[in-house]
């Protein structure tokens, strides 16, 4: 089969953009990123366009959770840390699932189911199934973002149910993938610079499933327990076994503090931080490397029943060397955490306080009082510091030596 090779090059640091009709496939040559068309099956095709890489790039964060299971609430935590709102695309589909801020993008990586609800009905699959997504187009588009190529992302519409037409996702600085896959692909996985595993207990999931699809979407407690019960087993087989890939996975379990509790609003939150990431350095307690148990309650912090406990040390996780953070209870007083942050060493502050300061901005989070608030705020800083490291390192270092 023939091949064209007539290309037109855009010029350098120009931002590279195309539409998607028909399967169109990435290719890289040295600084040159290439679109190919494929007009046959067998795999001829011809140079649609070449798109020189310029100095831009973009820093790839992978967030992969169940849904209902708080990353929305992270998402806007995150955001924040960098500044300015996060607003879907202007003028464009009132049902997309992007978030754009000045840095951030964040995209939601249901855009990438390839069977719509019916078409799922119909072939007996969940959304959890690698067959109901496209992951080769989930690949190409990270990638091409990541070289800084504009793309027409597909929008999955969970007010109908189906697939509407593209929206134009230009590349940002940094740009987060949200969603139930973003570590299940080798591919797109080995594209993250940072990768974050929301890990909810059942106990918990349930527990916060029932308070917004009861109270906010009018589910019964039935069908809530019958969408948990059966999405379980491709959770098991296709979600889960992401956590050991990531490099923070933020554990929620019961807390341990009430024997027995089955009320679950008492959290026990672990913050797992894989150690020798480039670019990120795990948070302390007092001193790094040692293991501390911690209860701060007392003058300086106010705690009614059942009061706080905090843990940190080394650990293992799926194999690797972690360091584990671990706060059990929650706050009274949300302005007395600064006592609390004073302790903790490697949060990546700008000034002192910063992440007492970001908790009581968002004091209306779900979250807020216990350990989830207060871990999605660390992560996010860190964050901010990962890509402030990668984006003045990144003259010296070549697209792909950004991750550890
Ligand atoms: N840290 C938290 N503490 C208590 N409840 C929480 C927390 N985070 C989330 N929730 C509860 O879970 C619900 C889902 O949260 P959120 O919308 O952030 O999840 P999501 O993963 O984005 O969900 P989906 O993927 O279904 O849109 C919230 O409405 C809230 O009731
Ligand atoms: O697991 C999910 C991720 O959010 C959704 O259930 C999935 O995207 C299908 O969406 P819908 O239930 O709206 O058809």
């Amino acid at each position: 089969m023939a091949v064209s090779t007539v290309c037109t090059t855009q010029s350098l640091n120009s931002t590279c953009s195309i539409s998607t009709p028909e399967k169109t496939h990435l290719g890289f040559h040295q600084n040159q990123v290439v679109f190919y068309r494929r007009t046959s099956k067998r795999g001829g095709g011809s140079c649609v366009i070449t798109c020189s890489v310029g100095d831009s790039q973009t820093v790839v964060i992978g967030l992969a959770a169940d849904s209902g299971c708080g990353k929305s609430t992270f998402m806007r935590r995150l955001t924040s840390v960098f500044g300015g709102a996060a607003e879907p695309p202007k003028g464009g589909n009132p049902d997309s699932n992007t978030l754009i801020s000045d840095m951030t993008t964040v995209i939601c990586l249901d855009d990438y189911h390839s069977l719509d609800r019916t078409g799922r009905k119909e072939k007996g699959v969940t959304a959890l199934d690698p067959r109901a997504n496209d992951f080769d187009l989930m690949y190409e588009q990270v990638k091409a973002l990541k070289s800084g190529i504009a793309v027409d992302k597909p929008i999955y519409n969970h007010v109908t149910g189906l697939l509407d037409p593209p929206e134009l996702i230009k590349p940002p600085k940094i740009l987060v993938i949200e969603g139930l896959h973003p570590m299940f692909d080798e591919r797109v996985r080995d594209l993250l610079d940072f990768s974050i595993y929301l890990d909810i207990s059942n106990e918990v999931k349930f527990a916060w499933k029932i308070q917004r699809d009861m109270a906010e979407r009018g589910h019964s407690l039935e069908s809530i327990k019958a969408s948990i019960e059966s999405r379980k087993p491709d959770f098991d087989a296709y979600i889960d076994p992401q956590k050991q890939y990531a490099d923070a996975v933020i554990e929620v379990l019961p807390t341990e503090l009430i024997p027995d509790d089955n009320e679950g609003k008492v959290l026990r939150v672990r913050l797992i931080m894989k150690e020798g990431v480039r670019h990120f350095s795990p948070v302390y307690l007092f001193d790094e490397g040692s293991t501390i148990s911690w209860i701060p309650c007392g003058r300086k912090l106010t705690c009614s029943y059942p009061g706080i406990k905090f843990h940190y040390g080394p650990d293992t996780y799926f194999g690797k060397e972690v360091s584990i953070l671990e706060m059990d209870g929650q706050f009274d007083r949300l302005d007395e955490l600064i006592y609390v942050e004073s302790h903790l060493s490697k949060l990546s502050t700008k000034f002192y306080g910063e992440v007492t300061q970001q908790m009581l901005k968002h004091a209306d989070f779900p979250g807020s009082n216990n350990g989830t608030g207060l871990f999605q705020t660390i992560v996010g800083l860190k964050i901010r510091d990962l890509y402030e490291q990668i984006t003045s390192s990144k003259t010296a270092a070549p697209l792909e030596a950004t991750k550890a």
